[in-house]
């Protein structure tokens, strides 16, 4: 597909031949082509002139290509620059990413996949100058993308994240996105992507753990229709689904060695071969992966390939716990309390107490930001006044010992609940427990709070919040 207007691109490369190929497919793409050599007359064409995309091999006569990828991303960091390394060599490849390659394209070069490269690096020119103009006009200075406000919190552990958050959307690199549970994993990927030149394509996360083993092949590359029993029609896998978008495999930890075999066959080939297909079926997709466990222990005992691990771990940003930013608390309550209020249709949140500010400022949390989430809403059904006391929070150390105390659960129960959080499982028990009050009120919702000791007003939010008529 030809760009807008004739963009200048520069390709660097010693081989005549493929600067004629390379040459003739940009400029197929309507690009306005540079060819040199070696790095010195690469160093010379770039301060001459202003350039868009730059495309270097890495072996050249007086140097190698990373040393320009370095310079480029100091001395022009908004210039993406992708290098062509020789087949197999994932080790340049990393290192290129590493360093602030936009992206990389392995010898022989398969011109689709340059192409759609190359259509990747412009869009991600075309949005900033786009957004530079917009400051330009503003007449202020460059700000940070507003997108990035959906990560709630001033912290410098959070700020630092948004930092890296909006450094990662421009490059096409693999990121290991690490953090305890409910952290904000999952925000961090969607917001990489959405700020990223693929931003327009699709985010499909999976998570590798919830996939039964035997159907992990079939759901990640599909399958041809009558490949195996059950085939019955063609299927497009997560892969496909996410071409032109990003694929974010979360718990990554969890894919069994035999995916991981042929996860890192597809990273390397940007092909994926559908169960069944008899040729490979080439994809443009960005991985993000994520994990809530330390990855590399599991590569030291044996239970995660070293070689993936190197490949899906190029750059790995750390999601700070809810322990590690305690001041953002305060925010993230705030923010929370107002989304709560305008999803269940009230008029305005309840304030928090003082107290019970301070509760949630101390509480230890396992599932961070998930659980902060949790505790507000079950304080907002709580909640019988008009700020939030330490006792409707329900936390561990805080609770009300009067507080009528749910039946222990029975031994059916606690089987069946095997992979069911505490969370989920104290809700079913609340739900039940209203839709007993009102059968024995015959639907006389005053009559039901009152069975049940609590207000009407809290008994119409837990009504609402479980979606109970
Ligand atoms: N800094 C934040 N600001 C606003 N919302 C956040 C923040 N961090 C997390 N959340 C919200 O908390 C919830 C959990 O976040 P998310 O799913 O991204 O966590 P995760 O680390 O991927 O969880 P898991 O480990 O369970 O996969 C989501 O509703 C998310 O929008």
């Amino acid at each position: 597909m030809a760009q807008s207007g004739s963009q200048r691109v520069l390709v660097i490369d010693d081989e005549p031949d493929i600067r004629e190929l390379l040459n003739l497919t940009l400029s197929r793409m309507g690009l306005d082509v540079t060819t040199v050599e070696d790095l010195t007359e690469a160093r010379r064409a770039l301060a001459s002139s202003a350039f868009s995309f730059c495309l270097t091999d890495m072996r050249l006569p007086d140097g190698n290509g990373l040393d320009l990828v370095e310079e480029i991303s100091e001395k022009y960091p908004d210039l993406p620059t992708a290098v062509i390394t020789a087949h197999g060599k994932v080790e340049d490849a990393v290192n290129a990413l590493k360093i602030g390659a936009f992206d990389f394209v392995s010898k022989p070069v398969d011109l689709a996949i340059l192409r759609q490269l190359v259509n990747t690096a412009l869009r991600l020119r075309s949005a900033e100058s786009d957004e530079r103009e917009s400051t330009q006009d503003d007449g202020g200075e460059p700000e940070q993308p507003a997108a990035l406000d959906r990560l709630i919190g001033k912290s410098p552990a959070i700020n630092q994240c948004k930092t890296m958050i909006a450094k990662l959307s421009r490059s096409q690199a693999p990121v290991l996105i690490s953090g305890d549970s409910g952290s904000g994993k999952e925000l961090a990927a969607r917001l990489i992507h959405e700020l990223g030149p693929r931003g327009d394509g699709p985010f499909v996360p999976v998570n590798c753990g919830a996939i039964p083993s035997e159907l992990m092949e079939s759901e990640f590359f599909g399958h041809r229709k009558g490949s195996f029993t059950g085939a019955s029609t063609d299927k497009d896998g997560l892969f496909k689904a996410a071409d032109g978008g990003t694929l974010m495999l979360d718990e990554v930890a969890d894919l069994p060695l035999h995916m991981q075999v042929k996860l890192l066959r597809v990273i390397q080939e940007k092909a994926v071969m559908p169960i069944g297909a008899r040729e490979e079926v080439k994809v443009d997709v960005r991985i993000l992966s994520a994990t809530h466990q330390a990855l590399k222990p599991l590569v030291e005992s044996g239970k995660f390939r070293s070689d993936l691990y190197f490949r899906l771990n190029v750059i790995e940003l750390h999601m700070p716990s809810l322990q590690e930013r305690r001041e953002d608390i305060p925010l993230l309550a705030g923010h929370f309390l107002d989304d709560i209020a305008e999803q269940w249709h009230e008029d305005g949140p309840p304030e928090i107490s003082e107290e019970a500010m301070a509760a949630l400022k101390q509480h230890e949390y396992s599932g961070n930001v998930r659980e902060l989430i949790n505790i507000l809403q079950r304080a907002v059904t709580m909640c019988e006044g008009s700020a939030i006391q330490p006792e409707d929070l329900m936390l561990e150390h805080v609770g009300t010992p009067e507080a009528p105390a749910p039946a222990p659960p029975t031994a059916e129960v606690l089987e069946s609940a095997d992979d069911v959080s505490l969370d989920s499982y104290m809700e079913d028990i609340e739900k039940q427990m209203l839709e007993d009050a009102l059968k024995k009120a015959r639907y006389n919702k005053t009559r039901a709070a009152e069975i049940l000791g609590i207000s009407f007003r809290s008994f119409r939010y837990k009504l609402k919040k479980f979606g109970i008529d």
